[in-house]
């Protein structure tokens, strides 16, 4: 089967600084300020085309960072990623333009992806009506609620049908109607065959939902594979870690911390 997306040993580092005058420093001064921190290192895994893949971790462990870079919109820092196909990312923050109008951020969207005007005047409707935003379509998205701002990028990123489709969080927003109608539609786009990566904190959603699963702890990669037996052992995780007292979680997190700013000659393999 055709391979839709292949990580090898993807990396991203950024670098956090104490303060204005250090991020500065680092800008016009040789030598190194900040300190180095791995929102990901060393992720790899293969996604076949049609395969449906959830995203999970406890915050912070790097989903909406490898989804970013899965859409293209960050680079990696290092490692390569091997993508076949047009990508879309669905997010709460949507990527949309808010000084413009719904109309005209389907329009831009549309044209950017290729979409001729005809075509585009085709779809108009079909994305409104899902979008629910017939009366304020020709409102600047500035005024829009999270969540019209967020059924407007479902509905936009959903509706021009790429080969993997990236949903962030997408669901987290706005009403169970809505949501329970983009599940819907996310069912549609998983039956005709297409690619998809699915971020969610809700296990029940990634179960009914994924055939695979890939794990991230504090950036690195705790399991993937088939979603069932991922899944088993994020939830004995969780329930673990949802007793831990607020101390030992917290214990737990500085812990993560630590090891995402270790460089990487002095990191020992996970257990
Ligand atoms: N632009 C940035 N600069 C510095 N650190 C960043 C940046 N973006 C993300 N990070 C850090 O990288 C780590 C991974 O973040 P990311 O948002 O990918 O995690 P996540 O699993 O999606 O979290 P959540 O479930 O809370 O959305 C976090 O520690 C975050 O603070």
């Amino acid at each position: 089967m055709t391979k839709a997306v292949v990580a090898k040993n993807v990396t991203k580092k950024f670098k956090l600084y104490a303060g204005q005058t250090d991020r500065l420093k680092d800008l016009v001064l040789p030598g190194n300020f900040g300190k180095e921190f791995y929102a990901l290192r060393n992720v790899s895994f293969e996604a076949k085309q049609g395969d449906i893949i959830g995203l999970v971790g406890v915050n912070g462990s790097g989903k909406s960072t490898l989804s970013n870079i899965i859409a293209g919109i960050v680079p990696q820092t290092s490692g390569s990623i091997e993508i076949n196909g047009e990508t879309a990312i669905i997010d709460v923050s949507a990527g949309l333009n808010n000084k413009l109008t719904g109309r005209e951020n389907i329009k831009l969207k549309c044209l950017m992806l290729g979409f001729t005007n005809k075509e585009i005047k085709k779809m108009e409707p079909e994305i409104i009506e899902f979008a629910e935003l017939e009366t304020f379509i020709d409102q600047p998205v500035k005024s829009y609620s999270k969540g019209m701002k967020s059924r407007l990028g479902f509905s936009i990123n959903i509706s021009i049908n790429p080969d993997i489709l990236i949903v962030d969080e997408a669901l987290s927003v706005g009403d169970k109607a809505f949501a329970k109608k983009s599940l819907d539609k996310m069912k549609e786009f998983r039956d005709s065959g297409k690619t998809m990566f699915f971020v969610s904190h809700s296990s029940s959603q990634i179960k009914e939902f994924c055939n695979k699963a890939l794990w991230l702890e504090f950036g690195e990669t705790k399991a993937y594979g088939d979603m069932e037996d991922v899944m088993k052992e994020y939830d004995a995780f969780l329930k673990k870690y949802n007793k831990w007292s607020k101390k030992k979680r917290a214990a737990f997190r500085e812990e993560g911390f630590k090891r995402q700013s270790l460089p990487e000659k002095e990191l020992v393999t996970m257990s």
